[in-house]
């Protein structure tokens, strides 16, 4: 999809990116020019959960190597492992240092970083609270899924948004570009989900504040490199989450 607006249109705005990642050595610093590439004027965070491979080494030296300097900052959480709580940990980032727009993604190419102007663009133009990049939208799509997760997946995301009311047709797909405010806004959760599931959470926590939740397609390309983390316990267990959040006030 054409981008409807230039590279630097956000210049006023502080926008943090954080990605997540857990063994992305070959990956991340080609994810991390690409995210400059497409919001130069963005800071990018990397919550690596001490990753064995060395991908937060390698971050550090793109950084250093690249003259990025403090636009890329890297976070190792040395005793800590579990997608939902790097993410929190970055949102907290955006919190602490009063960034105004706060966008997440994975760290491993499924998400195009070319797609980020477009989010953030959304998310101001049509004065939203969180914009979600949606696979389950038309314009959206998977590439590289057997049919059997694209079924999987189509099924679990109808499921959680008609079970929870969410106002998205892609509550699990983590492409998102938040309001910053909003994320300060929310009570910390009593028991929040430190897996997959705590993308769902967010949504649903933020849905229920009264935030305006705006989706935009989004195509999601299988990894070329590295493996998934997302095995098939974790995936029951953030299923399973819906029927947790739904005594989520
Ligand atoms: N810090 C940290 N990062 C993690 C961990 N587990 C996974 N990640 C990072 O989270 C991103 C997504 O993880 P994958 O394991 O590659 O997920 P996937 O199978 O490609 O996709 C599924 O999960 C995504 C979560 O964002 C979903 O967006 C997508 O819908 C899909 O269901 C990657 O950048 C990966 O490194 C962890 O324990 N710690």
């Amino acid at each position: 999809m054409p981008h409807s607006v230039a590279p630097d249109f956000a210049s006023g705005q502080r926008i943090l990116v954080g990605i997540c990642t857990y063994n992305e050595a070959a990956n991340v610093k080609t994810m991390l020019t690409k995210i400059r590439e497409a919001l130069p004027n963005a800071v990018c965070l990397v919550v690596d959960d001490d990753s064995p491979d060395g991908t937060a080494e390698i971050a550090r030296r793109y950084a250093e190597e690249s003259g990025a300097g403090d636009s890329v900052l890297v976070k190792v959480r040395k005793d800590e492992r579990g997608l939902g709580g790097a993410i929190r940990a970055a949102m907290q980032t955006a919190i602490d240092g009063k960034y105004d727009l706060f966008c997440n993604m994975d760290a491993d190419l499924s998400h195009d970083p070319a797609d980020l102007p477009r989010l953030v663009s959304t998310c101001l133009n049509e004065n939203a609270d969180v914009v979600v990049g949606s696979r389950y939208i038309e314009g959206g799509a998977i590439v590289g899924w057997p049919w059997r997760r694209k079924v999987m997946s189509g099924l679990i995301n109808a499921f959680t948004r008609k079970m929870l009311r969410l106002p998205v047709h892609d509550a699990s797909g983590s492409y998102r570009c938040y309001r910053v405010r909003c994320l300060a806004g929310l009570d910390p959760p009593r028991n929040p989900s430190d897996g997959y599931a705590f993308i769902q959470e967010v949504l649903l926590r933020l849905h229920r504040d009264g935030a305006k939740c705006v989706e935009v397609p989004i195509t999601f390309t299988e990894r070329v490199h590295g493996t998934s983390k997302l095995n098939f316990r974790e995936a029951m267990r953030s299923s399973l989450t819906v029927f947790r959040l739904l005594a989520v006030r």
